[in-house]
């Protein structure tokens, strides 16, 4: 759907330089999607493997964030191949919606209540990021993160249009449960792509 060089907004590797690759095609439908324009597959050009290699090795940093739409609604083994052999590190956002597939070297999975992750993906993930919309998000977040593995880290991460009310909730929630991280999507306050 479209590609960016810039810098990783959220979770572990905020702060970091990446180049984006956002992929079209999403059925999960989270009402507040910031994205939703990635949904319809159909709606954007279809662009081969080797020119997105190109374009995403252009730059100096070799962190690739495979992003979408959902990107696993894609087999992914040749992309993230082609990328590992051009020297890239190859991260992924996913909803965990759809098995696995590809070669990475970080693997972010924000679970969705409209398409519930598989737990074989969620075996896989290096970090856990919740969205925090409403009040019972906490819960839910508690029981993802009774389903990944014992160094995945936790994040928790405010939907943007409820930041303000959410945040203090989440700052005392991370206080009492020190296992847990802030996330922000700092990239919306650095007015970046
Ligand atoms: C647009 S999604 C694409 C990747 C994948 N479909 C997913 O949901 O993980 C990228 C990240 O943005 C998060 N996100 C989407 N809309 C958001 C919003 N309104 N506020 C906060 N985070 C949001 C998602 O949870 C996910 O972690
Ligand atoms: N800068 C920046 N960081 C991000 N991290 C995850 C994003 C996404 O939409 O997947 C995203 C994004 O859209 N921009
Ligand atoms: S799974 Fe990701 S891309 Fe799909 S609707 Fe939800 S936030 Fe948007
Ligand atoms: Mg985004």
């Amino acid at each position: 759907m479209e590609q960016f060089y810039t810098i990783q907004g959220e979770g572990y590797n905020t702060g970091r330089a990446a180049y984006f690759l956002r992929l079209g095609g999403c059925d999960v439908g989270c009402v507040w999607c910031d994205v939703k324009e990635s949904w319809d597959a159909d709606a954007h050009p279809r662009v081969a493997i080797a020119d997105m290699v190109t374009a995403a090795t252009a730059n100096a940093g070799r962190n690739v964030v495979i992003t979408g739409g959902e990107p696993l609604m894609h087999d992914l083994t040749q992309l993230t191949a082609a990328l590992h052999a051009a020297g890239c590190q190859n991260w992924i956002e996913t909803s965990g919606a759809y098995p696995l597939t590809g070669q990475w070297d970080w693997i972010c999975v924000s679970p969705k209540k409209f398409k519930a992750p598989l737990p074989s993906v969620l075996q896989q993930a290096h970090e856990l990021k919740i969205i925090i919309f409403n009040k019972s998000d906490f819960q839910w977040a508690e029981q993802h993160a009774a389903l990944v593995g014992e160094h995945t880290r936790l994040y928790l991460q405010p939907e943007w249009s409820k930041a303000s009310q959410m945040m203090p909730l989440i700052v005392d929630y991370v206080k009492e449960n020190p296992r847990w991280q802030v996330s922000l999507q700092t990239h919306k306050y650095l007015d970046i792509p």
